[in-house]
């Protein structure tokens, strides 16, 4: 095995990528800064060369891989045919697979293996993949993005990959032989995936107590006495479900390792294996405790404004009136709430224990979220100042209606967007159930069960 120390690269050796997109762009930019000289392999190299530095040498494909014993192929992994052509000109280099795939396990195995397959005679690194083409332009990442995950059934290969990631100011982690490689390329692309459980149980409590709420204090008044209390949904009940799930959730945390306590003394024996159920329950705790925390934050906030509604509800003798102002303060705070989250998870400590999708998921969908009802906030907050005339000072309207065209333009602005992505998403699940009816049709005409 070769020293990791003596791998060191000598500084201007040559590093060559395949590909021009946003990865390739990046990388070359690390690359430049950290003293490489690197080169580029395009199917269009006059084309390319313009997005790319002038010191950069953008050629084609065959032209590029000569040049350079380590290349990286920053082209995704349905194009990985074209190194069909190239194959005698990979032998023995060490070939970096930095892509990813969209869904988890998408393909039977890993890209990295693919790639070893297709070209036996190169060395297969799978690396790189967990940073994004942005952070890899950072001159100098200072938080999760920093730690890069490497495996190759080469040790040689491994080390002078790791060395490479060092020189270009990564933590390089060595994940061990090519059969790591499915791993790491789904630790991007998962969604908090011990998440699922505590936030099912959260929303199926949220439910529960909101209905139980619901029947109790809102239907029952208004059976018995003909009392419409309808107007304390968007305050009273929300406040009443919060607390009742964070102190479920809280009590599901430290019951979890009561069951645990139980099961062994049952069995007296501590070398036991839990049963799945409750693996999973002891695994979640961190999750179900951080969930309680958050509800019961935006209870308090709830609650402060309580007795403020109380008494400015005796003023308002209409129950419109009443209806808005209670919707209106509603969406105050849960957008508060949203937004708290979003500050949190930019902290970098915090940032860190995120990949891109969560992180993505949290900042873009969270946050387009919180600004939908934000701005809700600020539309109940003045929609019937907006039709009275002298709300209107040299037809100037308040302020508030000004602030909110921007937000309104951008949340429209994200529906066009989506729309494409909904119609697909429609159009697969037609095709789907065109599928199926077809399949069941079939199965019904040759009397075959469907249901096994
Ligand atoms: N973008 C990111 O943040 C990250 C990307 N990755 C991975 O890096 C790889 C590249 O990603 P990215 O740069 O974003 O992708 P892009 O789509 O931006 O670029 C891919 C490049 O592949 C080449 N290409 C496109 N079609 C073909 C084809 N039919 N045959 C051969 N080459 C083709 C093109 O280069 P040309 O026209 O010059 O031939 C193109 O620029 C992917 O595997 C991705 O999973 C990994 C981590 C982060
Ligand atoms: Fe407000």
């Amino acid at each position: 095995m070769k020293n990791p120390e003596t791998a060191r690269l000598p500084a201007r050796s040559t590093v060559a990528i395949l590909g021009s997109g946003d990865f390739s762009k990046c990388l070359t930019i690390r690359l430049l800064r950290c003293g490489f000289h690197v080169v580029v392999g395009s199917r269009h190299p006059k084309l390319a060369s313009q997005s790319f530095p002038h010191v950069v040498d953008v050629t084609h494909h065959e032209d590029a891989v000569g040049k350079a014993s380590i290349v990286f192929l920053a082209i995704r992994r349905e194009h990985y045919s074209i190194l069909w052509d190239l194959k005698h000109l990979l032998e023995g280099k060490i070939l970096v697979d930095v892509s990813n795939n969209r869904r988890v396990n998408q393909y039977p195995e890993s890209n990295a293996e693919y790639l070893a397959s297709l070209l036996p005679d190169s060395i297969a690194v799978k690396g790189f993949n967990v940073i994004s083409a942005w952070a890899m332009q950072q001159s100098c990442p200072k938080d999760a993005s920093t730690q890069v995950f490497i495996c190759s059934d080469s040790v040689e290969a491994r080390h002078q990959i790791m060395e490479l990631a060092r020189q270009l100011n990564f933590l390089p982690v060595d994940m061990g032989t090519l059969s790591s490689s499915r791993d790491i390329e789904n630790i991007p692309i998962q969604l908090f995936p011990g998440w699922k459980g505590p936030v099912l149980a959260a929303v199926a409590l949220s439910i529960f107590f909101f209905a139980y709420a619901f029947v109790r204090d809102i239907i029952h008044p208004y059976v018995k006495y003909k009392q419409s209390d309808f107007y304390k949904i968007p305050i009273e009940m929300v406040n009443r479900t919060l607390p009742t799930v964070a102190i479920t959730l809280l009590a599901l945390v430290y019951l979890a390792g009561q069951l645990a306590a139980a099961h062994q003394l049952y069995y007296g024996t501590k070398y036991r294996h839990f049963p799945h159920w409750l693996e999973g329950w002891l695994q979640s705790r961190k999750q179900l405790g951080l969930l309680s925390f958050f509800l019961a934050a935006v209870h308090v906030a709830y609650s402060l404004c309580l007795p403020m509604r109380r008494s400015e509800r005796y003023l308002l003798l209409n129950t419109e009136e009443v209806w808005r102002v209670e919707m209106y303060v509603s969406f105050g705070i849960m957008s508060l709430g949203l937004l708290s989250l979003l500050a949190i998870t930019s902290i970098p400590s915090v940032h860190s224990t995120l990949n891109w999708r969560e992180f993505s998921f949290i900042q873009s969908t969270l946050g387009y979220i919180a600004l939908l009802i934000a701005t809700f906030h600020g539309l109940l907050f003045g929609w019937k100042r907006a039709f009275e005339e002298d709300a209107y000072r040299f037809y100037l309207p308040p302020s508030f209606m000004v602030a909110l065209a921007l937000p309104v333009c951008v949340i429209l602005g994200k529906v066009l967007m989506l729309l494409p992505c909904v119609a697909r998403k429609l159009h697969r699940i037609r095709r789907g159930l065109d599928t199926n009816i077809q399949l069941y049709l079939n199965g019904y005409k040759n009397n075959m069960p469907l249901i096994v």
